[in-house]
Order: C-alpha cells, then sequence, then structure tokens
C-alpha cells in the first residue's frame, strides 16, 4: 500500500483487512498485468506524491475559473515532468502519472492524446504524420477533436460545416453555413487549444464527398489569438466537467493549405479532383472505435474506486438496532442487502476491468489491419467497441451511484469524493456515442450476424455462437450452479431473444417494408439484445480471467464473484425469456449464500485495486477509515467559514429582521 497511515488505523477496518481469504498483493499484480506494472504504477504515485507542486487545497472549494486555470497548470506541469523522466513514450507510466497527479481533474489537454493525436496516426497520410505527429507528440501545438455540431452529434452525416476546395489557391475553405453548424462541445476547444482536426462536408468540382478531416489552425501559436476567421470560447458550466473548456468554433471562410486534409484514406488532388484510396468509408471513425475501448477501462476505474470508498465506509459506519442490548451498533457491512448492493457493483467492476482488456487487446490485433485497408474483422469490432461502451459506461454509472447512496448523507456530499466520481463518468453515456444509438448499433451487426448464420458464413469469433436455429435452455435445475453452466445459459439467452427480435425483422421484411423500417420496428427489442450480448462478452471475459488466476486461493475467490455477477444477470434477465419460477428461486438462494461466502473478502476485493488517498480523494474512503474527524476539517475549510459571521447577515438578514424591504438592495 502506498498509502500514507496519518492516524492510526480504525480498528474495524484492520479486523475486516485480516479476514482476507487470499493474498491482496497478488490479486493486485493481476489487475495490473504483473508485478513489474505494480512497482512501475507505485513508484509514480509516490512520485507525484511527494511533489509539492502538485499538492492544493480541495479543488471543490473554488471557483471554476480557478478550477480551469489550476487544472490547466498542471496539465502542463505533467507534460514537463514526464519528459524531464523520459517518460513520454510510455504510454502506461505517462497515464499513471496523469491520473494521480490529477486525480478526479479532467485535463484541459486530455483530448488531445485522446483524440488528436490518434487521428492524425489513424488519418494522416505518411508526409502528414512527417509533419505534424511528432510537434503533437512532443505538444508544440495542442489540438482537439472538432466533431459535433450544435445540430447534430449522433448523425454524423448531417454536419453541416464545409470544406470547399478552391483548386486556384490550392486551399480548403472551412466555413459554418449556419448557427447549427458551430462545432459545439469539443474539450479544450474553448481556450486551451490552438489546433483542432475539425470534421466537415468536403466538396470539391462541384461535388459534396461526405464527412472528411482538416487540421485547422485555430490560434495563433505566440499570442494564441484566435485566428482571423475563427470564433471561439468556452460553452459555460456543465454537470460537471468543471476542469475542462468543452467549446463552441465558428469558422467564417478559414482557409487551410490543401495538405492539411488528412489523407490516409482519401485525397483531393491539386487541380480537385477526389480520390478514395480505400473502399470503406467508415474508417474516417476510427478514433471513436479506440476511445470506447477506452471508455470501458474507465468505467471499471470509476466503478473501483467509488466501491473502494463505499466498502471501507460500510465498514466503520454503525447505524441501527444492536443485536443484544449493550452490544454495538451493526455495521452497514453487516446487512445482507447492503452486501448485495456493494458486492455487485464489485463484481461488475471486475467483469468490465476484464473485459476492457480483451476489448484492448482485439482493437491493437485488428488495428495494424485497419491502418493498411484489411478491415475483415472491423465490424465485430466496431460493433464490440460501441456496445460495451454503452454498457460499460451505463453500470459504471449506475455502479457509482449505488455506492453514492450506500454512503448515506456523506454520499451527497463533495466530501466523499463520490459526486465527482459520478459526474466523471456519467457523461460517457453520452459523448463518443449517445449509449442507445451505440447500443443499435450493435444490435445491427446482431442482426446481419444472423442473416450470415443463415447462409452458412463463418462469424468473428465473439459473434460465433450465433446460430439462424434456436438451442435447447441449459437446465439450471440438478447439478451445482456452476460458473460455466450460468455462462451458457447467459449464451443461450442472448441468441433466444436474437433470433425471436430477427424473426420479428423478417416478418417485416416479407411484408415488403424497407430495411430501415423493419430496422425501426425492432429497435427497441434490439438494444436489450445489444445488452445480452455485450454481458456476455464481459461474463466470458470475467470467468477466462478467473480461471487463468494460477493462485488457488485467487482463482476461488475470482470465480465466486463472476457467479454472482452471472447469478444476478440471470436473475434480472428473467423477464426477457422464460424462466421457471424454481430455476429462478434456486438462483436467488444461489446469490445470498455467496453474499454470506464473499463478504469477508469485500474490502481485500477492492484493495486490490491499490488506489492510494491521493487518487480517492475521499474524507469518507480513507485507508485509515478515521472518517468523522476528517469531516470535520473538512467542512472548516469551506470559504463560508472564514468569518463567523457572513456579510449576507449585515447585507440582508439583520435588514429583513429590521423590517426594512429587501426589494431595492
Ligand atoms: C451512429 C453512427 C454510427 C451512424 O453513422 P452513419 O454514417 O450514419 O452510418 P450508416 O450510414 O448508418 O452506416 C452504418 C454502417 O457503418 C458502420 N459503422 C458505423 N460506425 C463505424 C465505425 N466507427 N467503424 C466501423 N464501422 C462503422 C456500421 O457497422 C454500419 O455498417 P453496415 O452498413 O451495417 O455494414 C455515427 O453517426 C456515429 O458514430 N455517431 C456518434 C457520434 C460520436 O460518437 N461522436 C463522438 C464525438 S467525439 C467525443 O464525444 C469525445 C469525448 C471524449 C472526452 O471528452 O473524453
Ligand atoms: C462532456 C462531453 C464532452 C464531449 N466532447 C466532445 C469532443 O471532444 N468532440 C466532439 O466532437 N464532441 C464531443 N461531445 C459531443 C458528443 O459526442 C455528443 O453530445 C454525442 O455524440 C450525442 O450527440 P448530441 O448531443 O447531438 O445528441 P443527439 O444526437 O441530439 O441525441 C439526443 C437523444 O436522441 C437519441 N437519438 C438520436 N439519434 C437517434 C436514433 N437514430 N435512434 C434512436 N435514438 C436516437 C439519443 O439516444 C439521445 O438520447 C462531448 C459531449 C459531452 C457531453
Amino acid at each position: 500500500m502506498t498509502n500514507p497511515v496519518v492516524q492510526k488505523v480504525n480498528p474495524m477496518l484492520t479486523e475486516e483487512r485480516a479476514k482476507a481469504s487470499f493474498p491482496v498483493e497478488e490479486l493486485t499484480y493481476i489487475l495490473d498485468g504483473g508485478k513489474f506494472n505494480t512497482e512501475k504504477r507505485r513508484e509514480i504515485e509516490e512520485l507525484v506524491t511527494k511533489d509539492p507542486n502538485f499538492e492544493h487545497p480541495p479543488i471543490q472549494f473554488m471557483t471554476r475559473e480557478q478550477q480551469y486555470s489550476l487544472a490547466v497548470k498542471k496539465a502542463l506541469l505533467v507534460q514537463q515532468r514526464l519528459k524531464e523522466l523520459d517518460m513520454l513514450d510510455d504510454p502506461y507510466a505517462s497515464y499513471f502519472f496523469r491520473r494521480i497527479a490529477m486525480p478526479r481533474e479532467v485535463s484541459p489537454i486530455g483530448l488531445h492524446w485522446v483524440m488528436f493525436v490518434p487521428t492524425l496516426m489513424g488519418q494522416c497520410s505518411d508526409e502528414q504524420r512527417e509533419r505534424w505527429l511528432q510537434r503533437a507528440l512532443n505538444y508544440e501545438i495542442i489540438g482537439t477533436y472538432a466533431q459535433t455540431e450544435m445540430g447534430h452529434g449522433t448523425f454524423l452525416r448531417g454536419i453541416e460545416t464545409t470544406a470547399t476546395y478552391d483548386p486556384s489557391s490550392q486551399q480548403f475553405v472551412l466555413h459554418s453555413p449556419t448557427t447549427t453548424s458551430i462545432k459545439w462541445w469539443p474539450g479544450g476547444l474553448g481556450k486551451t487549444c490552438n489546433y483542432a482536426v475539425v470534421v466537415a462536408q468536403l466538396h470539391t468540382q462541384g461535388r459534396c464527398h461526405g464527412v472528411h478531416m482538416f487540421l485547422v489552425q485555430l490560434r495563433d501559436e505566440s499570442t494564441h489569438r484566435s485566428l482571423p476567421g475563427v470564433v471561439c470560447g468556452d460553452i459555460g458550466p456543465k454537470m460537471g466537467y468543471h476542469t475542462i473548456d468543452n467549446g463552441f468554433l465558428q469558422l467564417n471562410s478559414v482557409r487551410i493549405p490543401r495538405e492539411n486534409m488528412l489523407m490516409r484514406n482519401a485525397e483531393v488532388q491539386p487541380d480537385g479532383t477526389y480520390i478514395r484510396r480505400v473502399s470503406n468509408e467508415k474508417l474516417t471513425y476510427g478514433t471513436m472505435v479506440f476511445v470506447r475501448s477506452l471508455i470501458v477501462s474507465d468505467a471499471a476505474r470509476g466503478i473501483s474506486e467509488a466501491a473502494t470508498i463505499a466498502v471501507r465506509y460500510a465498514c466503520v459506519r454503525r447505524q441501527g438496532e444492536p443485536s443484544s442490548p449493550g452490544a454495538p451498533e451493526p455495521r452497514l457491512l453487516d446487512y445482507p442487502v447492503h452486501q448485495y448492493r456493494l458486492l455487485t457493483c464489485v463484481a461488475n467492476c471486475y467483469g468490465l476491468w476484464f473485459a476492457s482488456e480483451v476489448l484492448r487487446d482485439l482493437y491493437f490485433t485488428v488495428q495494424p489491419d485497419v491502418l493498411e485497408g484489411r478491415t475483415e474483422r472491423l465490424p465485430e469490432t466496431h460493433a464490440l467497441s460501441a456496445g460495451l461502451k454503452a454498457v460499460g459506461s451505463n453500470r459504471g454509472a449506475a455502479c457509482v451511484e449505488e455506492c453514492r447512496r450506500c454512503c448515506g448523507g456523506f454520499g451527497f456530499s463533495e466530501a466523499s469524493g463520490l459526486p465527482k466520481i459520478y459526474n466523471d463518468i456519467n457523461p460517457a453515456c453520452t459523448y463518443e456515442g449517445e449509449n442507445t444509438v451505440m447500443l443499435l448499433q450493435t444490435g445491427r451487426h446482431l442482426l446481419k450476424c444472423v442473416e450470415r448464420a443463415r447462409r452458412g458464413e463463418q462469424l468473428a469469433p465473439s459473434d460465433a455462437y450465433i446460430r439462424s436455429r434456436p438451442t435447447p435452455q441449459p437446465k439450471l435445475a440438478g447439478g451445482p450452479l456452476t460458473a460455466d453452466l450460468l455462462l451458457g445459459w447467459l449464451r443461450w439467452r442472448s441468441l433466444s431473444m436474437l433470433l425471436e427480435v430477427s424473426g420479428r425483422f423478417n416478418s417485416f421484411i416479407e411484408q415488403r417494408q424497407a430495411w430501415a423500417d423493419a430496422f425501426q420496428a425492432v429497435s427497441r427489442r434490439l438494444t436489450r439484445c445489444a445488452e445480452a450480448h455485450c454481458i456476455l462478452y464481459v461474463g466470458q471475459a470475467f470467468l477466462d480471467s478467473a480461471k487463468a488466476a494460477e493462485n488457488p486461493k485467487i482463482c476461488g475467490v475470482l470465480t465466486s464473484l463472476c457467479r454472482l455477477f452471472l447469478l444476478n444477470e440471470v436473475v434480472s434477465g428473467a423477464g426477457d425469456v422464460q424462466l421457471s419460477r424454481s430455476d429462478l428461486a434456486r438462483c436467488q438462494d444461489a446469490i445470498d449464500s455467496l453474499l454470506t461466502e464473499l463478504r469477508p473478502n469485500a474490502v481485500a476485493l477492492v484493495e486490490a485495486f491499490d488506489l492510494p488517498d491521493r487518487m480517492l480523494c475521499s474524507v469518507i474512503g480513507r485507508y485509515d477509515g478515521q472518517v468523522y474527524e476528517a469531516m470535520l476539517q473538512w467542512a472548516r475549510q469551506s470559504p463560508l467559514n472564514a468569518t463567523d459571521v457572513h456579510e449576507s447577515y449585515e447585507l440582508y438578514t439583520r435588514q429583513f429582521l429590521a423590517g426594512r424591504s429587501l426589494a431595492k438592495l
């Protein structure tokens, strides 16, 4: 543990820690992807924790402008430190450095490395990479990804910004023709960035060729003033994300050189001739596939933080009727219903954690082929990243909210750290493709898989269970409810639901409905199919990782947690298909026994995430469990407490009490 123990550890937490049935440290190595990674991460965390430059009072007491300004300073300081430490080329080290240096502070330059650089990597021709990539990697320029407009987010083909080629000057003219065409939302666009990848409709030789990407300079590189024709700014306060300047951008006939169109997949020649190099036009959407896969891991990390806080708090918080006179009040964690609420969040967290690793590996296996124009596995990768992005962020937001409520009133206080975790994960349900829209993309792919299965074509590995005919329901009665059996049931459920919906879809087609209309008619049910498919993927990844654990004690506890995850899915999905009352009752009993079995490991399972206090930023989730003193200390920092009598008393309350009118004040 990298946590400095400030005070004596609360004995209730020590007692819980002693109950672990497995070596927590070894599970940490598994989660980090090896002991080497754990050690490296801890070194970085210690480095940042000791650096006074990253210390400051809680940002929750600051104004938005102060928060933004501090975040800019810290984000840039991180870059300087990473350079000094020669860590810029090490994505693992720089990720953890950023994370611990700016815990729960969304970086104003975050879009630069999450989307701007990956877009340059994926969409530039080789010469363009030479020209811009190194400058971007060195942070000589700071960029963002400007796609969404006020009028269009989901429907990308509806984007209105135009890039019209002018062969006489060999320039593109970037223009926002309407109010709705103003770019709206891009992170860091308002004040921080000086460049952007702008998504626009390409017009040349009198024809529109659809959405393409252009590198546009927004601000002067030395004065940072916006360039002629560029109008940009901050979009104002949001539900969260206070540290980042999501921005707007209006382009008034801004001219850029022809070479600033990103030309890996398509090109406009000097005379204006348009040439498409690869047939799959969806390659322009490549960066989104990448970021969607990252969101699954963000969701798991968000739950890991919230669950660490809520489980620790549940060990030290006493509330309720003592079991006998004179006995202490029960701890929250003693209540089975509380165990259920927390442990199912922990189970979701592990499932998403392992699924995000499998998805990341898939992405990095497929990406080199995609860059070379071989797109055979792109549909599977898109369908999985879209669906898992939706399921991951939906679950992430729901579990973090559940953990927050598990902490009662303190969960509503910023002191708990929980509102911030929620406000960080919640927008992921919307950005990078709104979740329902993403589930529909997965659903569309699944419908096509049934069609392919019917034609006897081979399906991608994660779709291989899809057949054109139903399979018998696995029997849950009789033998033990093993993880394999439960996973088999979820596989059967996913296929059954899909075949039912696809049957309905086909009947609409037979009635001569257009494909798009038939799709709309089944869309509501299709989103459930997409969820079931993704949950199956999560369950499979979870079980594979549990089985792969070499230490039998870790394998045991992970398998039990995986069973809890699977059983909970079976019970909550019982309405989607027919599950007999007796099977349902068996599953419910099995959940109750698992809660009793897993309860002694509750603390160990969250502490395996090895989250230092600096990362959690939580008064009630501290390693030492000394909650109440710390809560008082926190409240003392409120600027409202700077004076005993607040100025509003003199200005208003005193007048009010004296019976004077406040109307003109
Ligand atoms: C909903 C769709 C997918 C629809 O696209 P469309 O062009 O209308 O598609 P269509 O003609 O209906 O054809 C669908 C077809 O296109 C395929 N496809 C769709 N997306 C991809 C992809 N990424 N990779 C590979 N293939 C893709 C689909 O599988 C369909 O294929 P098919 O026709 O079935 O063979 C699209 O408009 C979309 O992706 N919308 C969501 C927009 C979005 O995600 N915006 C993100 C902005 S950036 C951001 O939010 C950053 C935040 C980060 C932060 O703050 O940290
Ligand atoms: C914090 C944050 C950061 C962001 N950062 C960026 C960024 O850096 N760069 C960038 O370009 N964009 C960014 N965005 C924009 C984001 O990608 C869009 O908000 C998102 O794609 C949704 O688009 P929209 O807001 O236009 O919603 P809409 O498309 O108007 O959707 C509204 C609702 O309608 C539903 N809906 C829409 N179409 C359909 C359909 N076909 N079928 C069924 N239902 C449908 C959706 O599910 C949704 O619930 C960011 C957004 C947020 C909140």
